[in-house]
């Protein structure tokens, strides 16, 4: 269990709400969709009211600095199988990437696997007390385009298993091109930061609020503050 499945989430009944394009960018066609998971009447773009709300001020702030610039959405609400099939197609993914053969893994290369895919993604947890974090409403996987709809560089694509994806991993470096994605990386979190979201500890994309481990993040940053989580598993009914 990670120790953010510890905190207890008193569920405060926010609805669930449309993320509105094209105030937002959402990335199009969706890249979970694409790769056939099962959202059936079910839509990515939609995120709890309040979380909704603090994203809208995230972008004010970058609007503010940089006019014109906008948020896109790559992922936020995720039913529970969908989260469970995302986790077993990049299993699969990441097996054949090593030139395994899912059929002969011994257990030692069964358990590595599933430690780096694990690193990355939540796992599809039924139990109401550990709901994985997009399930609650309160989490998502963004990043920035600009003026001109175009994608802002960060360095690696969203939902790369490599230290890549760690926020600070380009932030000692001396080049020219990677200073620039640790500014915009930068750029990202601290609009994110500001409007009261936490960033996940290895992802530079995902960002959550109102959820186990936004209340666990801010304790860490704040130890006499006491957080519970505000949002459990929403839409499994
Ligand atoms: C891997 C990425 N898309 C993601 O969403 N990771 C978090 C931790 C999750 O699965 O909830
Ligand atoms: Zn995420």
């Amino acid at each position: 269990m990670k120790p953010y499945q510890h905190i207890a989430i008193v569920e405060c009944g926010e609805p669930l709400l449309p993320i509105p394009e094209p105030l937002f960018s959402l990335v199009s066609p969706h890249p979970y969709t694409t790769v056939g998971a099962p959202y059936g009447e079910k839509s990515p773009f939609y995120l709890r009211e309040g979380v909704l709300k603090h994203l809208i001020e995230a972008q004010a702030l970058l609007q503010k600095e940089f006019p014109g610039w906008r948020i896109q959405v790559f992922d936020a609400y995720r039913p529970i199988a969908v989260q469970q099939y995302m986790v077993d197609h990049t299993f699969r993914d990441v097996a054949q990437s090593k030139g395994l053969s899912l059929g002969r893994l011994t257990e030692s290369e069964r358990e590595s696997l599933l430690e780096l895919v694990y690193e990355f993604w939540a796992v599809p947890s039924l139990n109401p007390a550990t709901p994985p974090p997009h399930s609650t409403g309160g989490a998502i996987d963004v990043t920035l385009v600009d003026e001109f709809g175009q994608a802002v560089a960060m360095g690696s694509p969203i939902d790369e298993l490599s230290p890549r994806s760690y926020p600070d991993h380009f932030a000692t470096s001396i080049d020219f091109r990677d200073r620039s994605f640790h500014e915009h990386r930068q750029r990202l979190r601290s609009i994110m930061l500001t409007a009261g979201f936490q960033q996940h500890p290895n992802e530079w994309w995902h960002f959550c609020l109102g959820d186990q481990m936004w209340a666990w993040l801010t304790m860490q940053a704040n130890p006499d503050a006491k957080v519970t989580a505000r949002y459990g598993a929403v839409g499994e009914g």
